[in-house]
């Protein structure tokens, strides 16, 4: 690759390719799953790309780390033990940690490498691994579920890259169950589920097995995301029996953590009470699909 541009080509979008000015590659590596890269963009900072795969740049990973964060953890409230999935570049890790009512977070991230990269400070996420409450699992996190006690923890957040590669599991049935035999009663989960514009077919499958597996409630919520195909990405918030999660009115509002985390680090530039709301209005064309009787 020389300094030009990027195109992230895939046959998850078929026919489209956003692309971004590169100025410099900053790392590249094959792991045991996929190939790495770090480069520095013209004008999104520092980038992520996984198998060709834009997963977070500077710039814009603020909407999608604040969002797939703080719409579980601010609809329970006092939320205290939480499973990452996936996120192992620590973005997810310094939002969970705004969250004083936390006592313990777990990280269970299948890509070494891709966690040596975020603390080579090559994407100055590595704030989130340095707070005590949280373990680093480096390892599958089918497995990790599959062996976590029934009713472990109160919220788990699935941070994964595209269900083409390693992160494929991670949206079939039997992962699903095993994140709800992972949760406590009226326990959330939050799983990255991709675009409506492109994936209403596999987002109509995700709802299909979320609403057989999960007996509270059942939601999708969606942000923009510039440097994600179609610029935006969706979440399929849901919530395991027992006391009501509303996750359309949270109930643990961002203001209260605010004031508590003045010491975390950066303060929140894109999640609010009312973008959280407004998350989950839906067009006609995916609500009809998500709502479905
Ligand atoms: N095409 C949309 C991709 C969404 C990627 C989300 C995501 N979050 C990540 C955390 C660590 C490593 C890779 C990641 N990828």
């Amino acid at each position: 690759v020389i300094p030009g541009w990027f195109s992230e080509i895939s046959p998850m979008w078929p026919g489209e390719a956003h692309s971004l000015k590169v100025e410099k590659i900053l790392f590249q590596g094959k792991s045991d799953y996929q190939d790495v890269m770090v480069f520095q963009s013209a004008t999104y900072g520092k980038v992520l790309v996984l198998d060709g795969v834009i997963q977070l740049t500077e710039r814009d990973e603020c909407a999608y780390q604040e969002m797939i964060t703080h719409l579980p953890l601010c609809s329970i409230p006092n939320p205290k033990k939480v499973l990452v999935i996936g996120g192992g570049d620590g973005g997810v890790l310094r939002e969970v940690a705004r969250h004083s009512s936390v006592e313990h977070i777990d990280i269970c991230e299948i890509d070494k490498m891709v966690v040596d990269v975020s603390h080579l400070d090559l994407l100055n996420f590595t704030v989130g691994y340095e707070d005590p409450r949280v373990t680093l699992h480096v390892g599958d996190g089918v497995a990790f579920l599959k062996a976590a006690p029934e009713g472990s923890y109160d919220a788990v957040i699935v941070d994964s890259s595209d269900p083409i590669g390693p992160a494929q599991e991670l949206f079939e049935k039997p992962f699903f169950e095993s994140v709800a035999k992972a949760l406590r009663p009226g326990g959330v989960v939050c799983t990255q589920a991709e675009s409506i514009w492109l994936h209403m077919h596999i987002i109509e499958d995700i709802v299909v097995n979320c609403r057989q597996i999960f007996k509270g409630s059942v939601n999708y919520a969606w942000t923009t995301v510039p440097t994600y195909p179609s610029g935006v990405i969706g979440f399929m918030l849901c919530s395991t029996e027992g006391p009501e999660v509303d996750f359309k009115n949270p109930i643990n509002p961002i203001d209260a953590i605010e004031n508590q985390t003045k010491s975390i680090g950066p303060s929140l530039k894109f999640y609010n009470q009312e973008i959280h709301s407004a998350a989950f209005c839906l067009p006609s064309f995916a609500k009809k699909v998500i709502e479905a009787k």
